[in-house]
């Protein structure tokens, strides 16, 4: 079948999974499957779709209603009759279309069923739960519940307590993905955890072993073995002892003899020795020679450097501690669970684990689901590669006991190369699992589509070109991997004149600063585009785009440009003026506040006045002195008016203050002065709204936790709204998810990231006779020899890389037109990538480019007129009337 006739199969009333490449058209197949249900059920609550962000939501709900209104659309007439015949008025009733995020989902759920999930009303659902965090830990530690299991941790980590503290809040963020495992391990008999940990090493070091027998014919084999015989008769190293071995066993006796190859023929930073001495036990002599060219020519045997991950076999006191942090790491989720009721405040992961906690009480858990406001009969998931495995365990209860003759369908869409939140618990591999197994007791059928309408076919055929050669030739669920699916350009109307691909190698000489001179030349490829061409520059981090934007703000004053969610709220100087207003009708002696709000537009009394008012008198408060007449008659008239409105409101507003909840009683005075007129853009006014929720949520009705507001301000990104009319538009590449622009520029290819803290603990799955184990393991306070923490830690990072290779992929389809990829280097003795990241992908490919092209040792700096330190902001004050 092709794909437009897949499409129409994939509105047929069964289940379905679908997987799509980028710009297939997924989203518009969503809407269309929707709009295909509306014509069948009874009510329109009886459809949940679940998108993966809040703006996905809305725009697919008002796709649905823009089709319904189409009256040429297939299903629209249908619908509509539909509609009045059974009373939906779905056209004004956009609430009666559940489309949704899965946590809104769960939150339904959950408020739906009180009693069983022990949250009396409706929680607040905090994006920055940070302190309740630090608060959990902190009460667990002071604790003396679990003295004996705190010595055991503390001795462990050295006695650190910072450090100790700031990996159990840590791990708070990922309570998730080890609660149910260190419930577990406290559970098991210390002997199944030794068992279960060897025998995972021993799975390992099989896998090493068997790469060897399939690379290493049984001459190669016999080199070793007479190399080793060798270098114990030579007697230069102390680690050999074959007594008498004449071929290899295999077996976990074996494994030190196998690290001891390892050390031998790779170097410490793991590549292939090519300069073999004395310090590996060889002699100079001839003898020494012969030896050391059957090294030499010995193959390719990079695997084996896997052998030297591989730790000691684990022993009780090891089991012992492991069941000693797991019980601190579970009172401290038991700490935060009670907190979080006391404040009715949850985050996204006590969301769903109530909802899971509530749904699992139920033997039938559709018995409950049954007493829902709504019946649910189709499900429809987006962005499916990306559901982590609480949410799925929870869409699982969902349709518990459905069956497919029930006429109840569960539809999956998702893009399994797309997978890239991975950090947020995202698991590829249930993709891969339902399409196996189905979703609990429905069976999927798999539909997969290969157009895509979105890019250029020159732009299909280079992307098609780049993955083959970086994405995996076969999926591994154990390594997170995911093989590349070529698409094909459905798009015909770009020609190639129109449409660009183009990497843009920059080799710059040392002492240059990189980023200025990489962030220049992005802008000079600005201005090569047409003006009509909408242009999306997309990094990794915000960080790399910062550096950028930052550039743009100095020297490129003409570029129009949306940031979308770069930076956070407390760069915002409405928010900070705001902030000050809060400081200052708290705290009447706070002069630093009180001057910075007498500054702020909304106030805008000028310098001269201020240094009239202020200078002379340092024990008054601002709040006497601007209430003394004598010293007000010394200011200009202007000054006088400004500060006395000022003192007109902030009275009104002292003289309501124990009626009214703090956070009202500041935004009225903050409305009433004028800062809604002030916003230099009046979508400003979102990111305002989002400050004064910090203000409820961190303060009582009478005062106010300023640290937490702080600290909660700094971890809040401003919206940013992303405005049609701006030309330009930034966005970190999972912020971008799901658009497209006509071009697209990935710059920073180069650029690195900061390494995550090393987490407190960490697991690895793996299956041996039909049965699934875990392994966890705790992180040493050392990182000398090999660690199991270590092993597991270097599994997480392969997965990483695989991860890192499909957020190219994400980057890279955005584009409709014109795909730009910037990546520089300093030229150091040699050229080379820095480790992890998109250029080091590239290398294999493009790595020659960066030799082709000519040394740039400095540019001009473009369009500045004087120095940045000489800018000055523009004071901007509310007008009197
Ligand atoms: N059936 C179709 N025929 C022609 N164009 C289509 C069709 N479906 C979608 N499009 C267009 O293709 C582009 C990509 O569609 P959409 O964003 O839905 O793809 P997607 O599969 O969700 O992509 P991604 O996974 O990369 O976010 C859009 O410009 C859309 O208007």
């Amino acid at each position: 079948m092709n794909d437009a006739e897949l499409r129409e199969k994939a509105l047929h009333l069964s289940s379905f999974i679908v997987e799509a490449p980028a710009g297939s058209g997924k989203t518009s197949l969503l809407t269309d499957r929707y709009l295909k249900l509306l014509t069948v059920v009874d009510t329109p609550e009886e459809i949940v779709a679940i998108t993966f962000t809040k703006k996905a939501a809305s725009e697919m709900k008002a796709k649905i209603i823009e089709r319904i209104k189409e009256s040429q659309s297939p299903f629209a007439q249908t619908i509509l009759k539909r509609s009045k015949e059974k009373g939906w008025d779905i056209e004004h009733n956009l609430s009666r279309l559940k489309v949704m995020t899965i946590d809104k989902f769960c939150l339904n759920v959950v408020s739906q069923i009180p009693v069983l999930s022990k949250m009396g009303q409706k929680p607040n659902i905090t994006d920055t739960p940070e302190k309740i965090y630090e608060e959990s830990v902190k009460q667990t530690l002071q604790a003396k519940d679990s003295i004996e299991d705190i010595k055991v941790v503390f001795t462990h980590y050295d006695n650190e307590y910072e450090k100790i503290n700031r990996r159990l809040v840590a791990m708070m963020s990922i309570r998730d993905q080890w609660k149910y495992r260190c419930h577990t391990l406290t559970q098991k008999a210390t002997k199944q955890i030794i068992d279960e940990g060897n025998a995972y090493l021993e799975h390992l070091t099989q896998t090493i072993y068997q790469k060897i027998n399939a690379v290493l014919n049984q001459d190669q084999l016999n080199d070793l073995i007479e190399i080793l015989h060798y270098l114990e008769s030579v007697n230069l190293r102390k680690d050999i002892k074959l007594e008498n071995k004449r071929s290899f066993n295999f077996d976990t006796e074996e494994i030190s003899l196998w690290q001891t190859i390892a050390k031998i023929l790779f170097t410490d930073k793991n590549t292939r020795r090519e300069n073999i001495t004395v310090r590996e036990g060889f002699k100079n002599d001839d003898e020494g020679e012969v030896y050391k060219n059957k090294c030499r020519n010995l193959p390719n045997i990079d695997f084996l450097l896997a052998i030297k991950t591989i730790p000691e076999p684990i022993n009780e006191t090891y089991a012992l501690k492991l069941k000693s942090i797991s019980n601190i790491l579970l009172q401290c989720e038991k700490k935060l669970r009670q907190l979080f009721r006391q404040r009715n405040t949850v985050d996204f992961i006590e969301i769903i684990e109530i909802a899971n906690e509530a749904l699992g009480k139920n033997d039938a858990a559709s018995d409950l689901l049954l007493s829902l406001d709504y019946k649910i009969s189709h499900l429809l998931i987006d962005e499916f590669q990306d559901t982590s495995r609480s949410h799925f365990n929870f869409l699982k209860k969902i349709v518990d006991g459905w069956t497919p003759e029930a006429q109840k369908t569960v539809f999956c869409v998702g893009d399994p190369m797309q997978s890239i939140y991975k950090f947020r618990e995202a698991d590829v591999s249930i993709f891969i699992e339902a399409k196996k197994n189905g979703f609990n007791t429905i069976p999927l059928e798999t539909i997969r589509l290969k157009d895509n309408y979105r890019s250029s076919s020159l732009i299909v055929n280079e992307i098609n070109q780049i993955f083959e050669n970086i994405l995996p030739k076969e999926d591994s669920i154990q390594e997170g991997a995911v093989s590349y699916k070529p698409f094909v350009s459905a798009k015909k109307e770009y020609d190639f004149n129109i449409s660009e691909f183009k990497f843009h190698a920059l080799t710059f000489t040392e002492n240059i600063d990189i980023d200025t001179e990489e962030a220049k030349y992005v802008c000079n490829l600005i201005d090569t585009f047409p003006k009509n061409e909408k242009i999306a520059i997309l990094t990794r981090s915000r960080s790399h785009l910062s550096e950028l934007i930052n550039y743009i703000r100095k020297f490129k004053p003409n570029f129009r440009f949306n940031a979308v969610e770069i930076d956070a709220l407390d760069k915002h100087q409405s928010i900070q003026d705001i902030l000050s207003l809060s400081y200052a009708m708290l705290d009447l002696s706070d002069r630093i506040h009180w001057l910075a709000i007498l500054r702020a537009p909304w106030c805008g009394v000028m310098l001269n006045d201020l240094a009239l008012l202020f200078q002379n008198d340092h024990n008054s408060t601002v709040w006497e002195i601007i209430q003394d007449s004598n010293k007000m008659n010394e200011i200009s008239s202007d000054g006088r008016k400004r500060i006395q409105r000022l003192i007109d409101i902030l009275k009104n507003a002292f003289d309501n203050q124990s009626k009214t909840h703090i956070r009202r009683l500041i935004e009225s005075v903050w409305m009433n002065l004028g800062g809604e007129l002030c916003l230099h853009n009046p979508n400003d006014i979102v990111d305002i709204n989002k400050f004064f929720d910090i203000l409820q949520t961190s303060s009582s009705p009478i005062s106010i936790d300023f640290e937490l507001v702080e600290h909660q301000i700094t971890k809040t990104y401003l919206s940013d709204i992303p405005s049609a009319e701006e030309r330009i538009q930034f966005f970190t590449i999972h912020k971008a998810k799901g658009l497209e622009f006509d071009v697209v520029i990935i710059p920073s290819l180069n650029s690195t990231i900061r390494a995550s803290d090393k987490k407190m603990i960490m697991s690895d799955t793996f299956s041996e006779n039909n049965s699934i184990y875990d392994v966890t393991a705790f992180s040493e306070p050392d990182n000398k020899s090999p660690h199991l923490y270590n092993l597991i830690h270097g599994i997480e990072k392969n997965r990483e890389e695989n991860e890192l290779k499909r957020l190219l992929y994400v980057a890279m389809t955005r584009a409709r037109v014109k795909l730009h990829l910037v990546g520089s280097v300093t030229y150091k003795d040699e050229i080379k990538p820095a480790s992890s990241t998109f250029l080091s992908l590239l290398w294999g490919i493009y790595g020659n480019n960066f030799y082709e092209q000519k040394l740039i040792e400095n540019t001009e700096i473009g369009t500045l007129n004087g120095k940045i330190e000489e800018f000055v902001p523009k004071l901007m004050r509310l007008k009197l009337i």
